[in-house]
């Protein structure tokens, strides 16, 4: 019983630790763990959500590197993170207007945690089994761009500039879409020199054309106008 609890509060622990990604989570919960009795006097494992490991400015790849908190590694899990994040919000939006994509958002934010994995694995000082364990495969890039085939056709064509706009579900699906450049740009210096999968940046630049076309089509289903560029009238 008291095994199951602890198990139980350890997962959660991994999910609220574990911003990046779950499975160095695991490794956190155990060094952040205290004890105390239960009513039944049994001893419960209660995980802390801070190690203070991070307090002087450096934290750990999943490779066990220790490396200064700015590396390009932690900028783009960063990134990553904020991502997934607008994507939440974006989500909630959605969901208030019954859209039934938001169960692709969802997976998308799965997918987001195995881009976060992945990119806190640098090849350089990943064993075999780390690789493994974080290997990103072609699958969520066929999926998202077997969604955006099925959106385009519904849509109208472009001929104009637009402007992030068309409502709160499309206005916020615009902020996750100029959220997930700058994560592209973050992750691509880190797959340029081969330290993690370029699958990951293939993602990463279809998931921005994903949210673009995601956010018309959700302007469209609710008969929200989207506004254009004009040019500004010069004086
Ligand atoms: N500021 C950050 N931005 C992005 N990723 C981070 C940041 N800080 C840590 N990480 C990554 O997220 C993981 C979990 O973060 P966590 O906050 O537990 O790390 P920490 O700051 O090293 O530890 P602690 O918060 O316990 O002092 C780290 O192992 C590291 O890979």
């Amino acid at each position: 019983m008291a095994a199951a609890v602890t198990k139980r509060l350890h997962m959660r622990c991994i999910f609220w630790t574990g911003q990046c990604a779950q499975l160095y989570g695991i490794r956190h919960v155990c060094r952040k763990s205290r004890s105390f009795a239960s009513k039944s006097g049994e001893e419960v494992r209660v995980p802390k959500i801070y190690t203070k490991t991070g307090d002087k400015g450096f934290s750990s790849t999943f490779t066990g590197e220790r490396r200064p908190k700015e590396d390009s590694i932690f900028e783009a899990l960063g990134a990553t993170d904020e991502l997934s994040s607008a994507i939440g919000l974006a989500k909630e939006f959605c969901k208030d207007k019954g859209h039934p994509f938001t169960e692709e958002l969802e997976k998308i934010q799965c997918v987001l945690q195995d881009v976060g994995s992945n990119v806190a694995t640098p090849h350089s000082s990943a064993r075999e089994s780390h690789r493994a364990k974080t290997k990103f495969n072609s699958q969520p890039v066929s999926d998202l761009e077997g969604w955006i085939d099925k959106y385009t056709e519904e849509l109208p064509p472009l001929t104009n500039f637009i402007l992030p706009s068309g409502g709160k579900s499309s206005a916020s699906l615009h902020v996750a879409r100029a959220v997930c450049r700058r994560a592209e740009r973050s992750v691509a210096p880190i797959v340029r020199i081969g330290e993690a999968d370029h699958e990951v940046a293939r993602f990463l630049n279809r998931l921005s054309d994903y949210l673009f076309t995601l956010a018309r089509y959700a302007a469209m289903k609710e008969g929200e106008a989207e506004s254009i560029y004009r040019r500004p009238e010069r004086h």
